[in-house]
């Protein structure tokens, strides 16, 4: 047997951040029976230590896999985030390091969008001060203050997986929907799309954020962009803590400009639920603060832990790269009687003919062979006899470009 190729019980998993038993299910199912979990993140250090000894690391929002950490991770295969952003992983490094990422691009929309709603109904009403109020014993009965969301305009920026499920549930509550969005959209039902950001903001009760963390979402809404709002507005951001500057926002609310917030994401989050939350939107009743949960329901957990986890097992166990979002895509057949040898590359000009010329000079039949490239990697499956396996590996580990080669058998 390969050197190279373990058996399903030597391949470790490590699940973090409370990652949903559906997972670990998935994986005992398909035969993999190393798999350790952990209900938190791991700081820095202790995730270097960790991640060189794992083969599949699955983590959700709050891992950060910079390039340091994917230095330490040699015999990483993939990553899977259990969750839609994929921005806590440094998606270059590890391609650089020909480890395959993957998330759940669409299990938590629906409850991200639920929460939204919910959150932009109380905030209208008045029930996050009310609410507090009450608590330490006052009575505030009054209208003063208070609306329906009937007729009022959600302005929606990010108008993608979420943002779109959010404008059909809001036109069945009688909302008018506008949205901004970098990319020209189809409206969905009669939503329409404005041109510009300040367009957005001066026209919309309620504002919500529902855009990636990119170079250009950072800071999106300073303090210009909440001066844009009309007064007696409402902000919701259940997208990144990166979008949205908390001073001014903090300032506006302190100032009644803004007539509410509701902030499930923040610059900086605990790593645990045992860590401190320190924000300046601490103490102001007119806000809800909810810790990074929008997608935490049990439905969307346990559905995304399927879905993850059933991609980690089909690229394991066949090679199947289909969705991973820093890599060529390839839906694989399986491969009777053959063993199967995947090769991560450079995608620069003669490998696929080096890696050919090892198989015509060596004499191996090749029974079926797969190619896919994007700009970066190129991802080759050749599905060869058994008994040449060993060979072909140890030489496609030396074409020049190689990030790396396993076999599957
Ligand atoms: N709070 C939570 O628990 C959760 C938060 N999220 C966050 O929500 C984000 C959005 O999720 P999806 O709707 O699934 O993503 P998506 O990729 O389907 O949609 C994002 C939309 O934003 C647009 N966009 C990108 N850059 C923009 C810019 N600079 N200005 C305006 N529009 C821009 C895109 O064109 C796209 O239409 C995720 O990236 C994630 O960070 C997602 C799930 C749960
Ligand atoms: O549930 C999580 O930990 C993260 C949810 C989220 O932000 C996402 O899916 O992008």
């Amino acid at each position: 047997m390969s050197k190279t190729s373990l058996d399903k019980s030597k391949i470790k998993f490590l699940l973090l951040e409370g990652i949903h038993p559906s997972a670990s299910e998935v994986l005992r199912s398909a035969g993999y029976t190393q798999i350790e979990t952990s209900p938190k993140a791991l700081p820095p250090e202790e995730l270097k230590a960790k991640i060189a000894d794992v083969h599949f690391l699955g983590i959700r929002s709050a891992s950060q896999l910079t390039a340091d950490v994917f230095e330490q991770a040699s015999r990483l295969v993939a990553v899977g985030c259990f969750c839609i952003g994929t921005n806590q992983v440094d998606l270059n490094a590890a391609r650089e390091k020909g480890v395959a990422v993957f998330n759940a691009p669409y299990s938590n929309t629906r409850s991200v969008a639920e929460l939204v709603l919910a959150e932009a109904i109380l905030l209208l009403r008045g029930v996050p001060e009310k609410n507090a109020l009450a608590h330490r014993g006052g009575w505030l009965k009054s209208a003063a203050g208070s609306y329906e969301i009937r007729g009022k305009t959600l302005g929606i920026v990010g108008y993608g997986s979420i943002g779109t499920q959010l404008s059909v549930l809001a036109e069945a509550l009688g909302m008018q929907v506008a949205f901004f969005d970098v990319v020209t959209k189809l409206p969905l039902g009669n939503a329409r799309q404005v041109h510009s950001l300040h367009e957005l903001l001066a026209q919309s009760d309620i504002v919500s954020l529902h855009v990636p963390e990119t170079a250009a979402t950072q800071w999106m809404i300073g303090a210009a962009e909440v001066a844009a709002m009309k007064p007696g507005a409402i902000l919701i951001n259940a997208s990144r803590g990166t979008v949205v500057e908390i001073e001014p926002l903090a300032e506006a609310l302190k100032q009644k400009k803004l007539l509410g917030a509701a902030i499930d994401v923040f610059p900086v989050e605990p790593r645990s639920n045992k860590d401190e939350f320190q924000s300046p939107l601490r103490g102001l009743d007119n806000v809800i603060l909810t810790p990074h949960i929008g997608g935490s329901t049990m439905e969307a957990q346990a559905n995304i832990g399927l879905e993850v986890a059933e991609k980690l097992v089909k690229y394991s166990d066949n090679g199947t790269s289909t969705s991973s979002v820093n890599f060529p895509e390839v839906a694989l057949p399986a491969h009777p009687g053959k063993h199967r040898l995947l090769h991560i590359h450079r995608n620069v000009p003669g490998v696929l003919s080096a890696i050919n010329r090892i198989f015509s000079d060596n004499h191996i039949n090749i029974a079926s062979q797969y190619l896919q490239t994007n700009e970066k990697i190129g991802y080759v499956v050749t599905d060869i006899d058994a008994a040449s396996s060993d060979l072909a590996l140890e030489k496609l580990a030396q074409v020049e470009g190689t990030l790396r080669s396993r076999v599957l058998f």
